[in-house]
């Protein structure tokens, strides 16, 4: 089956759960625009929901779609948010930001009460790493931030190239928030919580795409069906 297809099926399972009345995060990326649009189809039909979106991209295709949004200075907490990601392991932690709006998504999912990661099954991984780890970083000092990477990978057991990501004018790439990205090829995380612990301690790191403890179901769809793991 069309990649797709299976994305747009995960995100339609998640639609399951919102009701009438909710505030929803809305997630970044491909999976998570099969959501806003079917969502917004729900809308036109009368589903009354407020939206905070994770992105200015999703901001735009929510507003195409006809979704009321907010933000949350004009709200508490959120009900659910729905995102996607690059990778999940079997404990739903995850890596996020190949799209580069993790520092927003992850703001958008400590306000919500449930985290619903959607995703076709290529995404669930052993031990996370493959995909690499994006990091958000300030432009200023950033040889120093990069010298204290290196220190936070070795301290974690795993090693790897950091590389600058590179936007579409052949600069860095620009996050929403004025941010660059480093992406870290690690290849494995053996302990993703004690990484999480060190990147956050560094001064130059705005914030990194490890999820840890923060996604309460995946959806995962594949050709045989729609697979759901619930945080234990
Ligand atoms: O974290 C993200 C964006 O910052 C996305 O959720 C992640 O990159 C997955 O994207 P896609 O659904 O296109 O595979």
């Amino acid at each position: 089956m069309d990649k797709e297809e299976l994305k747009r099926r995960a995100a339609a399972r998640a639609l399951d759960e919102v009701r009438s009345g909710m505030k929803l995060g809305l997630g970044t990326g491909s999976t998570a625009k099969h959501f806003v649009e079917l969502l917004g189809e729900r809308v036109r039909d009368g589903l009354d929901v407020v939206g905070v979106p994770t992105s200015e991209v999703t901001r735009a295709d929510a507003e195409r779609c006809g979704i009321r949004l907010t933000t949350l200075d004009e709200i508490d907490r959120l009900d659910i948010t729905v995102d996607g990601a690059d990778e999940a392991d079997g404990k739903l932690d995850l890596i996020k930001g190949g799209g580069g709006a993790l520092l927003r998504e992850k703001i958008v999912a400590a306000a919500s009460d449930r985290m619903i990661v959607i995703a076709d099954e290529s995404k669930l991984v052993d031990t996370l790493g493959r995909f690499p780890l994006p990091i958000e970083v300030i432009p200023f000092g950033l040889a120093a931030t990069r010298r204290a990477l290196q220190l936070a990978f070795d301290a974690a057991g795993c090693a790897g190239e950091l590389k600058l990501r590179p936007g579409k004018d052949g600069h860095a790439f620009v996050t929403d928030g004025g941010h660059w990205i480093v992406d870290a090829r690690l290849g494995r995380i053996p302990d993703a919580p004690r990484l999480a612990q060190l990147l956050s301690a560094i001064p130059g790191v705005v914030e990194h795409g490890l999820f840890v403890g923060m996604a309460s179901t995946l959806v995962l769809a594949g050709a045989t069906g729609i697979r759901t793991i619930e945080r234990a």
